[in-house]
């Protein structure tokens, strides 16, 4: 019989076992040869000595890639008897430096936790709340299989191959034991294949559908990496901190949860995790930020005032990754981007691991830029010749942080899950209100006990926001609002609300459109839609996420007819019913820009899967062999959608 891993979180207390190594199969800390190329490590403990002696960096902590992957299934080992849910105390991985301390998971890390703090545990608000809320809800719904049957496509040289189960990983046992705590029996299939290919030491770009496990994919392999680096010693009297690794997300939510997540993996494994992020006092981040990060969590805005008052260098980051990195790329955030990646004291590509996710990669980000003469070549790949004028200059372009990377994509590049049941309604300007309010009077007769289920109601301006939220309010439905001009207070008290049930609707601009993991979202309602199907397939993303089924309507009209073709293409291939009157709509929006399906929101233009590494592109491969051609891809057709977009929007942080 075949199990996806969303049927397996129902079982995980039973199958518990199986995600824990057992000692013999924890990786060794064998000090190997760095990658070829990269500059040496220099292990926590050396830091402090490094400026006074560069050459003591010499002795290098194994990178990702060389620390030896075990691959012999864990003998069976039965669960803990009694005591608490969540296991018994500190899990001592013997391989592991901070357990060779003799401190159980408190180590002496360098950026670690020191032994007179206490780690809060980040599960028991699981515990108090969401979990007995989601117990009855949990298995109504699911699409056990939903992800069985996801086409993977890799490309790229030597490409790890993918595994089935976490104990086929050796991330050693304390973070295993968070993974049972976290109840994931089974890896999603872009942890199958990401999650080898990070601790291969390769960088990767990876694409695969919202809510399918896209956090835990880059988070493992960064904890599993730092704790098979040996314990460093705090850098007393520096005011700066060094972390190892650094995370950077677009929106300030979206740290704060990536944090939370991270520290849930990261727990009593004496890794530390802080998130910095815009609208919050800076006073407590920088005190956070004092007594130590391994995993820097952040948003570019933040990360760059810190990095301006010296009190974060990236001199020692080894591990980069770029959530949302499409939305990270684009014109609206690339020169921050940039200055961090490029301008600031990161160790270049090649001798960092980098990282880039997201459930959409537009072709211009991912670096190939129509017009532009590429060209390529093994030691230096990716290398952008700019050659029609100096307006292409700065183009964006996601290969340039990249090394000799592996590029994956779980489903075709763009493409929403076939979990969210999509419906798209034409609703002229002057109807949205009362159709909103019969939807919600529908959904509200139909909930369990007359209760109402949580639904997103995105539109497009703040001021859209506020007035919609008043009038919903006004009409008996509690709603609450996230958008740009709302205090950081205010955002996280609302998404607070809103997750509680206690205002079960939120009214939002895209500022929540990307990322959010809000369980028992049942309906996202795009009561504006936008002008980009990207954006469109991440805000519908707010549902139907880790194998459950989500609903997503749509208020369509004339105004949007330039997303028509895109939308039509999209449901059709996500297996949903389009309206007869969208396909017209489609139709003369492709007769009227001469076929080809117009503008910069046109898709593929047939094979549902392929082509989506640019780098198999003709102009890209022009005149050379094919070095990417050794993956189990679905060969075919492109994916020509495009989310450059207009430029920054004030949504964004
Ligand atoms: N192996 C797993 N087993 C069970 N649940 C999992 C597993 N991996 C992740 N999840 C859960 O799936 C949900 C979605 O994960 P996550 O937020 O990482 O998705 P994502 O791919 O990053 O989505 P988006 O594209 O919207 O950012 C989370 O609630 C997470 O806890």
């Amino acid at each position: 019989m075949r199990t996806s891993w969303a049927d397996a979180v129902a079982n995980a207390d039973s199958s518990a076992a199986v995600t824990s190594a057992s000692p013999s199969n924890v990786a060794t800390v064998a000090p190997s040869p760095s990658r070829g190329g990269r500059a040496a490590y220099v292990p926590p403990h050396l830091r402090s000595r490094q400026q006074s002696s560069e050459s003591s960096a010499a002795t290098a902590a194994p990178a990702i890639s060389d620390a030896p992957l075990t691959r012999q299934p864990p003998p069976f080992v039965a669960p803990p008897a009694g005591g608490s849910r969540w296991g018994s105390g500190p899990i001592r991985d013997p391989s592991r430096p901070s357990a060779r301390g003799g401190s159980g998971g408190w180590n002496t890390r360098g950026g670690g936790w020191d032994r007179r703090e206490r780690e809060a545990n980040p599960f028991a608000k699981d515990d108090d709340t969401s979990e007995a809320a989601c117990d009855s809800q949990e298995n109504s719904g699911i699409n056990f299989d939903a992800y069985e049957d996801i086409p993977v496509d890799t490309s790229g040289e030597n490409v790890p191959p993918p595994v089935n189960t976490f104990a086929e990983i050796d991330l050693g046992d304390a973070l295993n034991e968070n993974i049972r705590r976290c109840k994931y029996v089974k890896p999603t299939p872009v942890q199958r294949h990401a999650i080898p290919i990070s601790l291969a030491g390769r960088d990767l770009m990876a694409c695969a559908q919202t809510g399918s496990g896209k956090t835990a994919a880059f988070c493992f392999p960064i904890i599993s990496a730092i704790l098979r680096q040996p314990p460093g010693q705090r850098q007393r009297g520096s005011r700066t901190a060094f972390p190892l690794a650094l995370i950077l997300s677009p929106t300030r939510e979206l740290s704060v949860q990536i944090h939370e997540e991270a520290r849930k993996f990261a727990f009593q494994t004496g890794v530390r995790v802080v998130v910095a992020y815009g609208g919050a006092p800076i006073n407590q981040q920088l005190r956070d930020l004092e007594r130590g990060v391994d995993i820097l969590v952040a948003t570019p805005g933040r990360l760059v005032d810190l990095l301006e008052r010296a009190r974060v260098s990236l001199q020692h980051i080894r591990y980069l990754a770029l959530d949302e990195a499409d939305r990270m790329l684009d014109m609206g955030f690339e020169p921050q981007i940039r200055r961090i990646v490029e301008q600031m004291d990161m160790p270049p590509r090649g001798q960092r691991q980098t990282m880039l996710f997201s459930a959409t990669f537009p072709k211009e980000i991912q670096g190939l830029v129509y017009g532009l003469l590429v060209e390529h070549s093994i030691d230096d790949q990716a290398r952008v010749i700019l050659n029609h004028g100096p307006q292409l200059e700065g183009t964006r372009l996601a290969s340039d942080f990249l090394y000799n990377y592996i590029f994956l994509a779980v489903g075709r590049v763009g493409s929403s899950t076939d979990l969210i049941v999509q419906r798209v309604e034409f609703v002229l300007d002057s109807d949205k209100r009362s159709h909103l309010m019969d939807l919600l009077h529908a959904q509200r007769d139909s909930g369990a006990h007359g209760k109402q289920a949580l639904t997103l109601v995105f539109v497009e301006t703040k001021r859209g926001a506020d007035s919609l939220e008043h009038w919903l309010s006004m009409n008996g439905f509690p709603a609450t609002t996230i958008h740009g001009d709302r205090t950081q207070q205010e955002r996280e008290a609302a998404l607070r609300s809103f997750k509680s049930g206690a205002t079960p609707i939120l009214v939002a601009t895209d500022v929540a459109a990307r990322g959010l993991d809000i369980p028992h979202v049942a309906h996202v309602v795009n009561f504006d839609l936008p002008n980009d199907i990207d954006d469109y397939v991440h805000r519908i993303g707010r549902t139907g996420r880790a194998g459950k089924s989500g609903l997503a309507t749509a208020f369509f009209n004339d105004s949007n007819a330039s997303l028509a073709r895109s939308l039509a293409e999209l449901m059709q291939e996500s297996n949903q019913e389009v309206p007869q009157w969208l396909s017209h709509y489609a139709a003369a929006r492709s007769y009227s820009s001469g076929g080809g399906g117009g503008g910069r929101n046109r898709r593929s233009g047939g094979a549902r899967f392929g082509g989506r590494d640019f780098r198999r592109d003709s102009s890209y491969n022009r005149g050379g062999g094919d070095y990417y051609n050794g993956g189990s891809g679905y060969g075919g057709g492109s994916t020509g959608a495009s989310s450059a977009g207009p430029g920054v929007t004030s949504a964004w942080d």
